[in-house]
């Protein structure tokens, strides 16, 4: 599954360090910079939220699909332009896979 996330990362850098704004999305985002990108963030989460929301009553996910593609998308692209590498934040989840979340809560509270 993480091929996908992989391969789109390949593609979001070799775009950032060498495609053209006119031809390429990715590269376009990037030379307008973080504020751009944070505001496509945004919108595509709260796209996700009204998608969630819809599928909550018509039982249909299709459009909560796609609106959680596209906010994937655009936070590898906004990881990218940080310099963060996707396999950072798949670690971090990794590092997790034997903490409880009520456990960690818990332990923030002491
Ligand atoms: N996965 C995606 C992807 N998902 C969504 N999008 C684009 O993200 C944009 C989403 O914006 P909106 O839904 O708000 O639509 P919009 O009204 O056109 O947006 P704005 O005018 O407000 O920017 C659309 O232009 C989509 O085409 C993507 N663009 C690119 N990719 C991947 O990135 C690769 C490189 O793309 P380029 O950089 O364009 O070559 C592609 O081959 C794909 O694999």
């Amino acid at each position: 599954m993480t091929d996908v996330l992989a391969q789109l990362t390949e593609i979001i850098q070799s775009r950032m360090q060498a495609g053209a704004a006119e031809e390429s999305y990715v590269a376009s985002l990037h030379a307008k910079g973080l504020n751009k990108i944070l505001e496509k963030v945004s919108e595509e989460c709260a796209e996700t939220l009204l998608a969630a929301k819809d599928a909550e009553h018509s039982g249909d996910n299709k459009e909560l699909i796609y609106e959680t593609a596209d906010l994937w998308f655009h936070s590898l692209v906004m990881l990218a332009h940080m310099g963060v590498e996707t396999d950072q934040v798949l670690a971090e989840l990794a590092r997790r896979f034997d903490m409880s979340g009520l456990a960690e809560k818990a332990s923030r509270k002491k």
